[in-house]
Protein backbone atom coordinates (compact mmCIF):
# COMPACT_ATOMS: atom_id res chain seq x y z
CA UNK A 1 0.00 0.00 0.00
CA UNK A 2 1.07 3.59 -0.78
CA UNK A 3 2.62 5.84 2.00
CA UNK A 4 0.38 8.90 0.48
CA UNK A 5 -3.45 7.94 1.04
CA UNK A 6 -6.63 9.92 0.33
CA UNK A 7 -9.24 10.58 3.31
CA UNK A 8 -11.13 8.50 3.88
CA UNK A 9 -14.86 9.47 4.23
CA UNK A 10 -18.38 7.44 3.79
CA UNK A 11 -20.98 8.23 1.15
CA UNK A 12 -23.76 9.74 2.35
CA UNK A 13 -26.00 7.69 0.67
CA UNK A 14 -24.69 4.56 1.36
CA UNK A 15 -25.84 1.60 4.32
CA UNK A 16 -25.64 2.59 8.10
CA UNK A 17 -23.57 0.09 10.09
CA UNK A 18 -26.67 -2.57 10.32
CA UNK A 19 -27.74 -2.13 7.31
CA UNK A 20 -27.64 -4.48 4.17
CA UNK A 21 -26.18 -3.72 1.16
CA UNK A 22 -27.41 -4.08 -2.72
CA UNK A 23 -25.73 -7.12 -4.23
CA UNK A 24 -23.38 -5.76 -6.86
CA UNK A 25 -25.59 -7.81 -9.61
CA UNK A 26 -28.54 -10.04 -8.52
CA UNK A 27 -26.48 -12.44 -10.95
CA UNK A 28 -23.46 -11.99 -9.07
CA UNK A 29 -21.32 -15.04 -8.09
CA UNK A 30 -20.60 -13.83 -4.28
CA UNK A 31 -23.52 -12.00 -3.57
CA UNK A 32 -26.13 -12.19 -6.11
CA UNK A 33 -29.38 -13.31 -4.69
CA UNK A 34 -30.54 -14.52 -8.01
CA UNK A 35 -27.35 -16.19 -8.92
CA UNK A 36 -28.29 -20.15 -9.17
CA UNK A 37 -24.76 -21.36 -8.23
CA UNK A 38 -23.60 -18.63 -5.85
CA UNK A 39 -22.73 -18.29 -2.80
CA UNK A 40 -25.84 -15.36 -2.52
CA UNK A 41 -23.71 -13.84 0.37
CA UNK A 42 -26.09 -11.14 2.11
CA UNK A 43 -23.74 -7.86 3.27
CA UNK A 44 -24.03 -5.86 6.01
CA UNK A 45 -22.25 -2.51 6.84
CA UNK A 46 -20.43 -2.18 9.71
CA UNK A 47 -19.10 0.48 11.69
CA UNK A 48 -16.02 2.33 10.16
CA UNK A 49 -15.13 1.07 6.81
CA UNK A 50 -16.23 -2.10 7.10
CA UNK A 51 -18.37 -5.03 5.38
CA UNK A 52 -19.55 -8.52 7.66
CA UNK A 53 -21.12 -11.54 5.94
CA UNK A 54 -21.92 -14.79 7.44
CA UNK A 55 -21.48 -17.83 4.95
CA UNK A 56 -22.80 -21.77 6.03
CA UNK A 57 -20.01 -24.02 4.26
CA UNK A 58 -22.11 -26.44 2.77
CA UNK A 59 -21.72 -29.73 1.10
CA UNK A 60 -21.28 -28.46 -2.72
CA UNK A 61 -18.73 -26.36 -1.81
CA UNK A 62 -16.64 -29.08 -1.11
CA UNK A 63 -12.92 -29.24 -2.28
CA UNK A 64 -10.49 -31.67 0.47
CA UNK A 65 -12.95 -34.48 1.88
CA UNK A 66 -15.43 -32.68 4.48
CA UNK A 67 -13.42 -28.85 4.01
CA UNK A 68 -14.13 -25.87 1.90
CA UNK A 69 -12.33 -25.36 -1.47
CA UNK A 70 -10.23 -22.84 -1.45
CA UNK A 71 -11.82 -21.03 -4.66
CA UNK A 72 -14.92 -20.68 -3.20
CA UNK A 73 -13.21 -19.34 0.10
CA UNK A 74 -11.46 -16.68 -2.18
CA UNK A 75 -14.57 -15.90 -4.22
CA UNK A 76 -16.42 -15.16 -0.67
CA UNK A 77 -13.54 -12.88 0.49
CA UNK A 78 -13.48 -11.35 -3.18
CA UNK A 79 -16.90 -10.66 -3.03
CA UNK A 80 -16.92 -8.56 0.50
CA UNK A 81 -14.08 -6.64 0.36
CA UNK A 82 -15.46 -5.99 -2.99
CA UNK A 83 -18.28 -5.08 -1.70
CA UNK A 84 -16.29 -1.77 0.44
CA UNK A 85 -15.62 0.22 -1.97
CA UNK A 86 -19.32 0.91 -2.23
CA UNK A 87 -18.90 2.63 1.43
CA UNK A 88 -17.22 5.29 -0.26
CA UNK A 89 -19.06 6.06 -3.17
CA UNK A 90 -18.20 4.13 -6.69
CA UNK A 91 -17.81 0.34 -7.22
CA UNK A 92 -14.71 -1.29 -7.54
CA UNK A 93 -13.38 -4.06 -9.31
CA UNK A 94 -10.65 -6.45 -8.16
CA UNK A 95 -7.42 -5.57 -9.73
CA UNK A 96 -5.24 -7.98 -6.80
CA UNK A 97 -6.29 -10.73 -4.66
CA UNK A 98 -3.75 -12.31 -2.07
CA UNK A 99 -5.70 -15.02 -0.02
CA UNK A 100 -3.66 -17.15 3.03
CA UNK A 101 -5.43 -19.99 4.10
CA UNK A 102 -4.68 -20.54 7.82
CA UNK A 103 -6.65 -23.26 9.15
CA UNK A 104 -8.86 -26.61 7.64
CA UNK A 105 -12.57 -25.08 7.22
CA UNK A 106 -14.87 -27.82 7.88
CA UNK A 107 -18.37 -28.52 5.78
CA UNK A 108 -21.45 -27.73 8.22
CA UNK A 109 -19.73 -24.83 9.95
CA UNK A 110 -20.69 -21.06 9.22
CA UNK A 111 -18.29 -19.17 7.94
CA UNK A 112 -18.02 -15.21 9.35
CA UNK A 113 -16.35 -13.35 6.95
CA UNK A 114 -14.87 -9.46 7.54
CA UNK A 115 -13.84 -6.86 5.06
CA UNK A 116 -12.16 -3.49 6.24
CA UNK A 117 -10.60 -0.60 3.79
CA UNK A 118 -7.18 -0.09 4.87
CA UNK A 119 -6.37 3.17 2.36
CA UNK A 120 -7.34 4.57 -0.79
CA UNK A 121 -4.97 6.80 -3.06
CA UNK A 122 -7.29 7.63 -6.12
CA UNK A 123 -9.62 5.07 -8.02
CA UNK A 124 -7.25 2.24 -5.88
CA UNK A 125 -8.71 0.64 -2.62
CA UNK A 126 -6.76 -1.29 -0.48
CA UNK A 127 -8.40 -4.03 1.78
CA UNK A 128 -7.83 -6.58 4.27
CA UNK A 129 -10.39 -9.48 4.90
CA UNK A 130 -10.65 -12.09 7.81
CA UNK A 131 -12.39 -15.15 7.79
CA UNK A 132 -13.13 -16.89 11.29
CA UNK A 133 -15.55 -19.87 12.64
CA UNK A 134 -17.01 -17.69 15.47
CA UNK A 135 -14.04 -16.83 17.10
CA UNK A 136 -12.68 -13.56 15.86
CA UNK A 137 -9.20 -14.09 17.95
CA UNK A 138 -9.05 -17.44 15.52
CA UNK A 139 -8.96 -16.23 12.19
CA UNK A 140 -8.69 -18.93 9.77
CA UNK A 141 -8.18 -17.25 6.40
CA UNK A 142 -7.11 -13.95 5.67
CA UNK A 143 -6.85 -11.59 2.27
CA UNK A 144 -5.98 -8.60 0.91
CA UNK A 145 -7.23 -7.20 -2.02
CA UNK A 146 -6.66 -4.13 -4.30
CA UNK A 147 -9.88 -2.65 -6.22
CA UNK A 148 -10.00 -0.04 -8.69
CA UNK A 149 -13.14 2.12 -9.10
CA UNK A 150 -14.76 2.34 -12.12
CA UNK A 151 -17.98 3.61 -14.68
CA UNK A 152 -20.23 0.99 -14.87
CA UNK A 153 -22.06 1.68 -17.68
CA UNK A 154 -18.89 2.67 -19.32
CA UNK A 155 -16.93 -0.67 -17.73
CA UNK A 156 -19.47 -3.23 -18.63
CA UNK A 157 -20.99 -1.74 -21.70
CA UNK A 158 -18.89 -4.27 -24.37
CA UNK A 159 -20.30 -7.13 -22.30
CA UNK A 160 -23.49 -6.29 -20.83
CA UNK A 161 -25.09 -7.84 -23.20
CA UNK A 162 -23.83 -11.51 -21.66
CA UNK A 163 -25.51 -10.48 -18.55
CA UNK A 164 -28.61 -12.78 -17.76
CA UNK A 165 -29.84 -9.39 -16.87
CA UNK A 166 -29.01 -8.07 -19.77
CA UNK A 167 -32.63 -7.17 -21.09
CA UNK A 168 -32.89 -4.58 -17.68
CA UNK A 169 -29.87 -3.40 -17.34
CA UNK A 170 -30.05 -2.27 -21.63
CA UNK A 171 -33.61 -1.61 -21.05
CA UNK A 172 -31.82 1.07 -18.48
CA UNK A 173 -33.64 -0.32 -15.41
CA UNK A 174 -30.79 -2.16 -13.60
CA UNK A 175 -32.55 -4.30 -10.73
CA UNK A 176 -29.70 -3.73 -8.54
C1 LIG B 1 -24.42 -1.60 -17.17
C2 LIG B 1 -24.14 -2.54 -16.06
C3 LIG B 1 -24.40 -2.05 -14.64
C4 LIG B 1 -23.91 -3.08 -13.67
C5 LIG B 1 -23.80 -2.56 -12.28
C6 LIG B 1 -22.96 -3.47 -11.45
C7 LIG B 1 -21.93 -2.74 -10.66
C8 LIG B 1 -21.10 -3.64 -9.81
C9 LIG B 1 -19.71 -3.80 -10.26
C10 LIG B 1 -18.79 -4.33 -9.22
C11 LIG B 1 -18.50 -5.79 -9.43
C12 LIG B 1 -17.60 -6.30 -8.37
C13 LIG B 1 -17.63 -7.79 -8.35
C14 LIG B 1 -16.73 -8.37 -7.32
C15 LIG B 1 -15.31 -8.28 -7.67
C16 LIG B 1 -15.01 -8.92 -9.00
O1 LIG B 1 -15.16 -10.08 -9.19
S1 LIG B 1 -14.41 -7.89 -10.23
C17 LIG B 1 -13.97 -9.02 -11.56
C18 LIG B 1 -12.48 -9.17 -11.76
N1 LIG B 1 -11.82 -7.95 -12.11
C19 LIG B 1 -11.82 -7.43 -13.36
O2 LIG B 1 -12.42 -7.92 -14.29
C20 LIG B 1 -10.99 -6.18 -13.57
C21 LIG B 1 -10.15 -6.27 -14.85
N2 LIG B 1 -9.31 -5.10 -14.97
C22 LIG B 1 -9.71 -3.99 -15.64
O3 LIG B 1 -10.78 -3.96 -16.22
C23 LIG B 1 -8.78 -2.78 -15.64
O4 LIG B 1 -7.52 -3.16 -15.15
C24 LIG B 1 -9.34 -1.62 -14.76
C25 LIG B 1 -9.67 -2.09 -13.34
C26 LIG B 1 -10.58 -1.02 -15.40
C27 LIG B 1 -8.29 -0.52 -14.59
O5 LIG B 1 -7.93 -0.07 -15.86
P1 LIG B 1 -7.88 1.51 -16.18
O6 LIG B 1 -9.20 2.13 -15.95
O7 LIG B 1 -7.22 1.66 -17.51
O8 LIG B 1 -6.95 2.08 -15.04
P2 LIG B 1 -5.37 1.96 -14.80
O9 LIG B 1 -4.79 3.31 -15.02
O10 LIG B 1 -4.76 0.78 -15.50
O11 LIG B 1 -5.35 1.63 -13.22
C28 LIG B 1 -5.87 2.54 -12.28
C29 LIG B 1 -4.93 2.48 -11.08
O12 LIG B 1 -4.96 1.14 -10.57
C30 LIG B 1 -3.63 0.59 -10.54
N3 LIG B 1 -3.69 -0.84 -10.82
C31 LIG B 1 -4.17 -1.43 -11.93
N4 LIG B 1 -4.04 -2.77 -11.85
C32 LIG B 1 -3.44 -3.02 -10.65
C33 LIG B 1 -3.05 -4.21 -9.98
N5 LIG B 1 -3.22 -5.43 -10.52
N6 LIG B 1 -2.50 -4.09 -8.74
C34 LIG B 1 -2.33 -2.85 -8.17
N7 LIG B 1 -2.70 -1.69 -8.77
C35 LIG B 1 -3.25 -1.78 -9.99
C36 LIG B 1 -2.86 1.38 -11.60
O13 LIG B 1 -1.47 1.36 -11.33
C37 LIG B 1 -3.47 2.77 -11.45
O14 LIG B 1 -2.90 3.40 -10.33
P3 LIG B 1 -2.54 4.99 -10.29
O15 LIG B 1 -2.06 5.37 -11.69
O16 LIG B 1 -3.77 5.71 -9.86
O17 LIG B 1 -1.46 5.09 -9.27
Amino acid sequence: MPDELDVLERHPKTAKPGEVMRPHNLMCFGCGAESPHGLQLEMYAGEGFTVEAKMPVEQWMEGGPGVIHGGILSSALDDVMGMTPRLLGPPGVTVHLQVDFLQPIPVGKTLHLRAEILGRQRRKIYTEGVAHLGDPERPVARANGVFVTVDVREHFAEHVENSAKAAEYMGGKPQL
